[in-house]
């Protein structure tokens, strides 16, 4: 009947379904293009599974925000399986997800509005950092881990209560693991891995992932020993001590099976630092490369910068007179579009979406580039153009198709918190240096073409951070 009818897409052939119709290396832009030629509602076979894709800011709204219930679980994938059987938040669902969820949430809000605490170790890492850019005195750098260090460590600051030493070389391995394990998850053989399960132990990315992920709960199980160790009901130091002191206060009570448990905290404690590393650190490693790539915005926000704050300690509260510098940082990650799938849903129930019928259980793509790029919503989707976010008379503006964090009840929990340090990193970068290309390279050379790894990474280029004052 007209209730059943399927979504239409490209037909497939047999054991590799639709593989060959997708460019590997930019996966998304090829589904964005399939997209236009079928509609915002389609089916593709990635080998033998079947995917819907959402394309276009009116689709994927419908979607994870009018019909959030029926889209908002995450597809459970064999690798997800073994990366937390269930635990933890970002790849978790049902009670256990909707419980952990919110106590994150309220918990990273309590953090927030005891005001000093987030902003304060946000801007003492930015001294850090600040400090590792100046000892380059303008010589050439990649940009890369001294970015994901001080991005990590205010996730390490809320989550451990300390930040880590740049040096450490514990700490160094974490994140170089962290990152590690993101981009097998994403790899080919992890892929076929999720196809055909009893393959797992014969492929070594399988097996690397197996391994990282023992390595990562050992660092991270001691480091959660230590904590409670050294709990204090009376002071909440960090996440972890929340939790402890969450999961003692309903013991005290005699509940003891509540959510609250072991392994909810060490997933838990896993998301924050795989969802909260990588993501801010790409987004500001594109932003820097921007400036040196467009010096005409960097100059505009340098002005705002020296007019409005001087050489003041940059804080949250100056966001709202920075207009400018707020817009270049909404499209460096509208235009930046880290990731362009956000991470694979699946309906929770038989559903009906723009006359098309969804099985119970279909995976879901949510097609982030078709609403970063939609060009029914962006006036000029394919250049970066700070306006996006400004009116006529340089005011900042809200854009509806601004979903680089999705939306609805799985939206990420992270966002204003990641929004504050985005903010506080690239204007105090911007605040003490100016972005150039090398000697002997021009803006022109700079190349924006991404990488995709785990994210849409900046290729990786040398620039100069030459100091202002
Ligand atoms: C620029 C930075 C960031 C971007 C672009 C980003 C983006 C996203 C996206 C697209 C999702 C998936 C939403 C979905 O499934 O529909 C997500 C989920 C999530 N993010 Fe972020 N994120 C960022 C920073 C952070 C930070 C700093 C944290 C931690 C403090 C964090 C924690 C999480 C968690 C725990 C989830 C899972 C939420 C759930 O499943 O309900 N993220 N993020």
């Amino acid at each position: 009947s007209q209730e059943r009818r399927e979504p239409p897409g490209p037909r497939p052939l047999p054991v590799f379904g639709n593989l060959f119709q997708v460019d590997l290396k930019r996966p998304d832009q090829s589904l964005f293009n399939l997209s236009k030629k079928y509609g915002p509602v389609f089916q593709i076979y990635l080998g033998l599974k079947k995917v819907v894709v959402l394309a276009g800011y009116r689709t994927v709204k419908q979607a994870l925000v009018n019909q959030a219930e029926e889209f908002g679980n995450i597809d459970i994938s064999p690798i997800i399986y073994d990366f937390n059987q269930g635990h933890g938040i970002a790849l978790a669902n049902g009670d256990s997800w909707k419980e952990m969820k919110r106590f994150a949430l309220t918990t990273l809000r309590d953090f927030g509005m005891g005001k000093k605490m987030s902003e304060d170790l946000i801007i003492e890492e930015c001294g850090y950092l600040i400090k590792e850019f100046e000892q380059l005195e303008g010589e050439t750098f990649d940009r890369s881990q001294t970015i994901d260090y001080a991005s990590s460590n205010v996730v390490s600051a809320l989550t451990f209560g300390k930040r880590f030493d740049y040096e450490d070389p514990i700490f160094q391995t974490m994140v170089e693991r962290n990152h590690e394990t993101l981009c097998l998850i994403g790899s080919a053989s992890i892929q076929l891995y999720n196809l055909i399960p009893w393959l797992g132990p014969f492929l070594k990315n399988w097996r690397d992932f197996m391994k990282n992920m023992e390595d990562m709960k050992a660092d991270i199980r001691k480091l959660i020993t230590d904590l409670k160790e050294t709990l204090d009901p009376e002071v909440c130091r960090c996440f972890i001590d929340a939790f402890l002191i969450r999961k003692k206060h309903l013991e005290d009570s005699d509940i003891i099976d509540s959510h609250y448990h072991d392994e909810n905290l060490l997933f838990s404690v896993i998301n924050f630092f795989g969802a909260g590393t990588e993501t801010t650190a790409t987004t500001l490693k594109w932003s820097l490369l921007y400036m040196a790539k467009f010096p005409h915005i960097q100059d505009r926000v340098q002005e705002e910068l020296s007019r409005v704050v001087g050489s003041c300690q940059i804080q949250i509260d100056d966001r709202k007179n920075l207009p400018y510098t707020n817009a270049v940082i909404h499209e460096t990650q509208r235009f930046a579009n880290i990731g362009p799938f956000s991470v694979p849903h699946a309906t929770t129930k038989d559903v009906t979406l723009q006359g098309y019928f969804i099985k119970k259980g279909t995976t879901v793509l949510t097609l982030l580039t078709s609403v970063l790029y939609d060009e029914n919503e962006w006036e000029s989707p394919h250049s970066f153009n700070p306006s996006h976010f400004l009116d006529d008379e340089g005011k900042f503006i809200r854009r509806d198709a601004f979903m680089p964090f999705s939306a609805g009840r799985r939206a990420c929990l992270g966002e204003s918190h990641a929004k504050m340090e985005l903010f506080l990193f690239f204007a105090s970068l911007l605040q003490n240096f100016h972005f150039i290309p090398p000697p002997g390279v021009s803006e022109d050379d700079l190349d924006l073409k991404p990488v995709l790894g785990c994210t849409l990474n900046p290729k990786p280029q040398q620039l100069c951070a030459v100091l202002r004052r």
